[in-house]
């Protein structure tokens, strides 16, 4: 309630996937360790739980969403703040700061928090404390961490409450050769310690160093910079179980981990997988207490057939990654994030025979509105699929077409749709054996809040089903298992971890100290739950802690390759199928949760409906055969779509620029351009169509080849550029902005003077940087600008939405 404590300040968010949301309850949360109360609301409660002519102290949390634009939840928000009739000092009572969650990715970044934030101020708002934008791209919380940080003794100040409020700072020591030598002061770990301990290595100052700091991390420091090379075979392997495999060779080593797994698995009562008709071991137990026991110093991977499987996992201990730490990190003291309180209970009922029908019949994710959803689920089905690549190309791309007459689902072309996906069956079975959960994966369960948490506004995830289900249920259909684990549960996993080494690089992973390692090898290498409960075979967490940190399985967009009039009931979509190798800090390879699904799905089907399809599909000499499915289906929903629309106008020009599958929606342009041409009265009057379209290689990754060459003489298409960044004949551009460059008087022409609409879309990483880029440098030759007035333009094209994104990474 505005005014009810000194200590009071508004605390908004604009969340669009939770993110926001979930950085504003870590604020809400810390706040209360600093004697301050947040009043917590989203911004679409703006007039009905907050009035900002009444605040005096307002945060915000605010993500960007599409090309720039605010989050569903802030647009009403938005929309009042930006009202022209407000008067200058309308919020000149208000003191406030923003957080801002964007992607350098997309040039507009963060564009929804900075207009907030310039609005504000233009209200007459001031800023207590300076606005921070965050990027997803290397990481949100390189600045997110420190920007909390400073938060509270700026609110504080602000708000003139007693600064000597704070929580006790979490602080590990720097490690020290007497705390280290025996490892772990928790207990049953003394044993691999030792092991590290007594290594054999070459000299006492090298085992007292050996032994000192964690273990892994001081070890490393020893054999990092050109000390003795005689350990660091024995140490690669130390760091994994505290033994050395030196003396067995490859298939001894695999087999003493099957053997285990064996073991293992008749211990626990685990089956044999039979679902691809041959036994193959699931390590029902503990996969990693298999691990230990053997002391092969090997990791597990996933084998296609997705059962965990041990592999060898070379750790270079030179090289830091998940495991591995360098000085000064490994030697350093640490600052740790103050540990979330626990807040979930879950209560265990008998068996029920008629769980599994119940459980079908639920709701996905208890009918929660999922993000940028523009219609309900339905149920498509995939009618064909193409292979768009040839086998030996570097990528696999899939044109599906479904069929969505009783979808109740309509789409424009630049509209996506999303595809709701679950978590993959063995990646969640192999959870469940870490978690030691096999027995009670799947009995009826009730989730609820524990009466004694000390979490303020503790509610159970309202996309968990309301009655009973199951942990695999929500395992496999509601939360993310393979986001990279947040800091907060990084930090939950040390408090579960026994091992002493294991404890001090989850520490380091999760520290003020260790942000750097923790962006590198936990965001920058997408290592799953999974990849680090393998890494650090000790953590053996509760399944209630990790729930209350996954955030929520999101489904995957996908842009329609095609126009509704052009394909009336059907919708195509084109993609990669992405895959992920195994690494150094990734235990497990996969494949793209969507994607790898539904290859797999088109697979399966080619298969079952005999080899000659499946050959066909798989040797493709002309890469536009196309095999006909019949009808799987899978749940889909169309998204809203604000600006990303080809003009009506047909006598607009436009330019498309879409390298690889970045190409779809311009396909559904053209389709839909194409039936319009054929309308006009005049067709003199149809404006220039552009599309610079790039790929590696001209024989095997030229999506749509025929279907360019076929826009072209029909005249839909009047200028094609494609671009080659391999193996392309001379003369060739080799990326999208090369092709933009070479052609820059005419760029500049449609531009300039015939007011083209230009169009970016892909999946390339720096793709939308090179061509905003490319162009600016086109307005800077063609036009005289200066690098300064050459961007003001690009930003009044994106303002007058002449200049549109659709960019994914
Ligand atoms: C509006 C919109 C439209 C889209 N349209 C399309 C489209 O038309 N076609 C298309 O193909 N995609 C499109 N995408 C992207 C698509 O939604 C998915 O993100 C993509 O297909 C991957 O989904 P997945 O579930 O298969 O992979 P996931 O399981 O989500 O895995 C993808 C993750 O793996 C990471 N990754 C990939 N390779 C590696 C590697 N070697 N090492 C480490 N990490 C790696 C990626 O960075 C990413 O974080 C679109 C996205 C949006 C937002």
């Amino acid at each position: 309630m505005p005014g009810c404590s000194g200590n009071r300040y508004l605390l908004l968010y604009g969340s669009q996937t939770g993110q926001a949301k979930a950085i504003a309850e870590e604020i809400c949360e810390r706040s209360s360790q600093h004697g301050l109360f947040a009043d917590l609301h989203c911004l679409s409660m703006t007039d009905k739980k907050f009035s900002l002519e009444k605040e005096k102290c307002v945060v915000l949390v605010t993500s960007t969403t599409g090309d720039g634009e605010p989050p569903e939840t802030a647009l009403k928000f938005v929309r009042r703040i930006k009202k022209k009739t407000l008067p200058d000092d309308y919020l000149a009572h208000m003191n406030y700061t923003i957080l801002g969650l964007g992607d350098t990715n997309y040039t507009n970044f963060c564009n929804n928090a900075k207009v907030v934030d310039r609005r504000l101020h233009e209200l007459g708002g001031q800023r207590f404390y300076p606005s921070g934008f965050a990027d997803e791209a290397v990481g949100l919380e390189v600045v997110v961490d420190p920007w909390i940080d400073g938060l509270f003794p700026a609110l504080q100040k602000f708000l003139g409450a007693d600064p000597s409020i704070s929580p006790k700072s979490d602080t590990v020591p720097a490690p020290t050769s007497d705390t280290n030598s025996c490892a772990s002061p928790d207990s049953g770990v003394s044993e691999s310690a030792s092991t590290n301990g007594s290594a054999d290595v070459s000299s006492e100052k090298e085992v007292s160093k050996t032994a000192s700091g964690s273990g892994s991390q001081a070890t490393v420091r020893l054999t990092g910079k050109g000390s003795s090379n005689s350990i660091e075979p024995r140490t690669a392997e130390n760091l994994m179980n505290g033994f050395s495999s030196a003396d067995k060779t490859e298939t001894e080593l695999n087999d003493a981990v099957n053997r285990n797994s064996a073991d293992t698995n008749r211990q626990s009562g685990g089956g044999e997988d039979k679902m691809d008709g041959k036994p193959s071991l699931y390590l029902n137990g503990d996969v990693n207490k298999s691990m230990s026991e053997n002391k092969t110093g090997r990791g597990f991977a996933s084998s296609s057939d997705g059962v965990l499987r041990n592999a060898a996992v070379s750790v270079d201990s030179s090289e830091p990654c998940l495991r591995v730490s360098l000085p000064p990190l490994s030697e350093g003291g640490l600052t740790l994030p103050v540990v979330t309180p626990a807040y979930l209970a879950i209560s265990y009922l008998s068996p029920d025979k008629d769980l599994g029908a119940k459980l079908a019949s639920l709701p996905w994710q208890n009918n929660c509105k999922l993000p940028s959803a523009a219609s309900d689920i339905a149920v498509a089905k995939i009618v064909s699929a193409q292979r768009l690549t040839t086998k030996d190309a570097s990528k696999k791309t899939l044109l599906l077409r479904l069929n969505i007459e009783k979808c109740g689902m309509n789409y424009r072309p630049g509209d996506s749709i999303s595809v709701i996906c679950t978590n993959h069956e063995d990646e969640v079975n192999q959870l469940i054996a870490r978690l030691g959960l096999e027995l009670q994966a799947d009995l009826p369960i009730q989730i609820s809040i524990m009466p004694d948490t000390k979490k303020k506004r503790a509610a159970v995830p309202p996309h968990f089903p309301e009655e009973i289900f199951s942990l695999r249920h929500i395992l496999k259909t509601c939360v993310d298992i393979r986001e990279p684990p947040k800091k907060a549960l990084l930090r939950v996993l040390v408090d579960f971890t026994s091992d002493a080494h294991e404890k001090r690089r989850l520490q380091e992973l999760c520290s003020k100290e260790g942000a750097g390692d923790y962006t590198a090898f936990v965001r920058g290498e997408n290592v799953s739950l999974l990849d680090v409960l393998c890494t650090f075979p000790t953590c053996h967490p509760p399944v209630e802690r990790i729930l209350e940190h996954l955030s929520r399985l999101q489904p995957r967009p996908y842009s329609a390759c095609s126009c509704l009039e052009f394909n009336p009931g059907h919708v195509d979509i084109a993609f990669n199928v992405v895959d992920i190798p195994q690494s150094s800090s990734r235990v497990l390879p996969r494949r793209g949760l969507c994607t790898g699904w539904l290859d797999d799905v088109t697979q399966a089907l080619q298969n079952r409906q005999g080899s000659g399809d499946a050959e066909a599909m798989e040797g493709l000499s002309d890469q536009m055969q196309s095999i006909s499915l019949g009808d799987v289906e899978i749940p889909v929903c169309s998204r809203t779509n604000q600006n990303f629309r080809p003009p009506n106008d047909l006598s607009i020009p436009i330019i498309m620029v879409g390298p690889g599958t970045g190409v779809a929606p311009f396909i559904g342009f053209l389709q839909e351009r194409q039936l319009r041409k054929k309308e006009l009265v005049d067709p003199s009057t149809y404006g220039e169509t552009w599309l610079l379209f790039g790929c590696r290689n001209r024989e095997k990754d030229f999506l749509f080849r025929s279907a360019f060459d076929e826009f072209q003489k029909s005249g839909t298409l009047t200028h094609f550029l494609p671009a080659f960044s391999r193996d392309g004949y001379e003369g060739d551009a080799k990326y999208v902005q090369d092709s933009i460059r070479s052609r820059a008087a005419d760029i500049f022409r449609l531009i300039d003077e015939k007011e083209a609409v230009v169009f970016v879309c892909g999946d390339a990483k720096n793709m939308a940087k090179d061509v905003n880029a490319a162009l600016e440098e086109v307005l800077q030759s063609q036009k005289g600008l200066t690098p300064e007035d050459a961007k003001a333009y690009m930003m009044t094209m994106r303002i007058h939405r002449r200049y549109l994104e659709d960019v994914w990474t």
